[in-house]
């Protein structure tokens, strides 16, 4: 029998049920709307600010995997753009909170901030290639899916104050060197490599980061901290 699916077509399939309760989270439902509690927001923002600075720091982890120019070339051009470009999302947020973007770029790591980091940091340190980019799929997945979709539905009107947020990632794909389908791209070279058994961790890294970006929605809307202990902040 031959095998039409791709691994990542595979990916994509796995993690649908989990993308289809993101887009029902309130916090994204609130981006849909308009309408999100100031608190809400800035959680997030100091939140993704640091897990941002974690992301930057997987693509170098990944560098150090490549076997090529061009794969170095494509994750060397990614963090430029999470430097440069994904701060705009972040603007969005605090202007419609009120608050100085600087502000919120000295928060302590939240839990799942924590852990999701530390996931990815994991992937860099003990897989392979495609394992660290089975870890970092899910972030331009997920928001770029959410980013079409509300556009799709009609959300990114004039009068929704989260408009930048959404047209951002929904034209995400066209600024930015199509990060999306490089990194399917890089995941279908990669797969044919290993064995079901690899493969089969290699799913589960990328739903666990699924899971994961659920959490972060879950973990602002809430403002979920630690419980007993302070944390200090941490690049
Ligand atoms: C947690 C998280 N996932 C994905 C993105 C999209 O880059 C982001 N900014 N933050």
């Amino acid at each position: 029998m031959t095998d039409t699916v791709s691994f990542s077509q595979r990916l994509v399939k796995a993690g649908t049920p989990i993308f289809n309760e993101i887009l029902k989270h309130p916090f994204v439902q609130g981006i849909a709307n308009g309408d999100l509690p100031k608190e809400a927001l800035t959680f997030y923002v100091g939140q993704d600010f640091n897990y941002l600075n974690a992301f930057i720091k997987v693509y170098a982890g990944a560098i150090q995997k490549c076997e090529n120019r061009k794969q170095m070339s494509f994750f060397a051009q990614q963090i430029g753009f999470v430097l440069n470009s994904e701060i705009h999302p972040h603007h969005n947020f605090c202007d419609v909170a009120g608050v100085e973007y600087e502000s919120l770029q000295h928060e302590a790591q939240a839990p799942f901030t924590y852990l999701y980091n530390e996931h990815m940091y994991n992937a860099a340190r003990t897989g392979d290639l495609i394992d660290v980019v089975a870890a970092m799929t899910p972030c331009p997945w997920t928001y770029i899916e959410i980013g079409n979709e509300l556009v799709r539905q009609g959300k990114n009107s004039e009068s929704n104050v989260f408009k930048p947020w959404i047209d951002f990632y929904a034209n995400f794909d066209d600024e930015d060197g199509s990060v999306l389908p490089s990194m399917f791209a890089m995941l279908d070279a990669e797969a044919p490599k290993y064995q079901e058994e690899h493969l089969a961790r290699t799913e589960e890294i990328f739903l666990k980061s699924c899971e994961l970006e659920w959490e972060f929605w879950d973990q602002a809307w809430n403002q979920r901290g630690w419980r007993f202990v302070e944390p200090k902040n941490t690049l």
